[in-house]
């Protein structure tokens, strides 16, 4: 008898101890209604104890305003599932799912209610659809970042250029000074910054001194600062020199061939000796600045002529890149006529279009500024049209003419003659010139020809 008493209690304890594994508050009745088990979680929820429910029925439960909804007697009279809600003591509101529990004669002897707290659902819900906004937000700034920071992007997609860049990072990594070469706009600003950028001092300073931009009596106290009266005009207190600014940092020296020759002397100095006096001063200082030159001159024919020191030029050129015209690399055009025209689509909130034969036509013309030239061009593009597809006749006489020259104009696939061609590119022309000068007699005269051919052109083309 003892031994059946210890079974029934360590029952009963594994019982309740299985209760508890579940998340949901449960509720356990006989078929008489008299509650037989509770979960610790079905207190949480309701705030009912234990004590004050087992061994009592729900009815009178019920009846007492322990709780306002009860499901076992229709459990027990359909034998099936039922579900309702219920507002808590608590003021909580649960959903309750009772289940028939049914022995071998197939007859229920058993009700067992799961009890979910809708609030802390919603709550829940609310939590994860604010979570979600937050993520949307994320992403959405996330991506705007991402565009911007594409947008700052440069565009090396030519075989010279990768290589280019492969050198860059190579040098970068050492120590040695750089000379940047190359005309207007090939970018030569960019190409320092990526250098900085993949050097060891990357989280360091990085200085541009545009040597023709400042007037040549104030290059060296500029870079290397003076002494307090050092000169009329001198703050009292002296000033630092953007050598100690950048100290353990990278200098750029854009228009470097710009130097006056006294100061050549002076830089040549800093860049061997990393030594350097302020103006005004003996007393000599140390720097760690790691410099780069660059010049759209030719610095070989500047020290033939005299106007560059040899020992500078020599010191400068230690890593030489010489950066090609975009002319020269046509695969770098068309991804900047992409890259460019998504940018100012984007930030004019515009949707402009380019043909193919527009495309082709701006990669045959030689882009004299280089890439400051196409980012200009096709930003005025953008902001002088509305969302249009743009085609080779809104393109300017000049850069018509220029792409009528280039071998490139798809011709292989055009499958047309050369009297084809001529005619198509011949029609664009005479477009754009009526276009631009209004009337057949100024387009005869620009096009040195008589005002008759100007008529018959145009009734050939279907212009009139
Ligand atoms: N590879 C590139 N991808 C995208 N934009 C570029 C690239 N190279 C240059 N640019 C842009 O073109 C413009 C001119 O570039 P940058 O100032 O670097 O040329 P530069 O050679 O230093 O010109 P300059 O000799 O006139 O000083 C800048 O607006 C720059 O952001």
């Amino acid at each position: 008898m003892i031994n059946e008493v210890r079974v029934n209690t360590s029952v009963a304890k594994l019982h309740q101890e299985i209760l508890e594994l579940f998340s949901d508050g449960i509720y356990v009745t006989d078929v008489n209604g008299k509650t037989l088990a509770v979960n610790c979680m079905y207190e949480q929820l309701t705030g009912l104890k234990r004590e004050e429910l087992v061994g009592r029925s729900v009815i009178e439960l019920r009846n007492e305003g322990k709780f306002d909804v009860i499901l076992y007697p229709d459990i027990i009279a359909s034998g099936k599932k039922k579900t309702s809600l219920q507002t808590t003591k608590a003021n909580r509101k649960v959903l309750c799912n009772g289940y028939p529990v049914f022995n071998e004669d197939g007859k229920v002897v058993l009700v067992i209610t799961f009890v979910r707290d809708l609030t802390l659902m919603n709550e829940l819900k609310e939590q994860i659809m604010n979570q979600q906004n937050m993520i949307e937000k994320y992403r959405e700034v996330n991506n705007r970042y991402k565009k911007q920071f594409n947008k700052d992007a440069a565009i090396f997609e030519s075989e010279k250029m990768v290589q280019l860049m492969e050198k860059l990072k190579k040098i970068a990594k050492t120590d040695a000074t750089v000379l940047l070469l190359g005309e207007t706009g090939v970018g030569k600003d960019v190409l320092s910054r990526k250098i900085h950028e993949y050097s060891l001092r990357q989280h360091e300073p990085f200085l541009k001194i545009d040597c023709s931009a400042i007037p040549e009596s104030l290059i060296e106290s500029e870079l290397f600062g003076y002494e307090s009266g050092a000169f009329s005009g001198a703050n009292n207190r002296g000033k630092a020199g953007l050598l100690e600014m950048a100290d353990k940092g990278t200098i750029f020296l854009d228009e470097i061939g710009e130097i006056p020759l006294q100061m050549q002397v002076k830089l040549l100095r800093v860049i061997q000796e990393q030594e350097f006096m302020h103006v005004g001063s003996t007393k000599v200082r140390k720097v760690n600045v790691r410099f780069i030159a660059a010049t759209n001159r030719d610095l070989a024919e500047e020290v033939r002529k005299g106007n560059f020191r040899s020992d500078l030029f020599y010191r400068l050129h230690v890593a030489v890149l010489d950066i090609p015209p975009l002319r020269e690399r046509q695969e770098d055009i068309v991804a900047m006529v992409r890259f460019f025209l998504d940018k100012y689509n984007d930030k004019y909130h515009k949707n402009v279009t380019f043909t193919n034969q527009l495309e082709e036509a701006l990669t045959c013309y030689k882009w004299p500024g280089n890439v400051r030239e196409i980012d200009n061009f096709i930003q005025g593009l953008v902001v002088s049209h509305e969302n249009e597809i743009l085609d080779i006749s809104d393109l300017p006489h000049y850069m018509l003419m220029d792409s009528i020259d280039c071998d490139k104009m798809n011709i292989n696939e055009s499958n047309k003659s050369l009297d084809e061609l001529v005619g198509d590119y011949e029609k664009v022309l005479l477009k754009k010139v009526l276009q631009m000068h209004g009337s057949a007699a100024k387009a005869a005269r620009i096009l040195k020809v008589d005002r008759s051919t100007i008529f018959r052109k145009l009734k050939k083309y279907n212009l009139g």
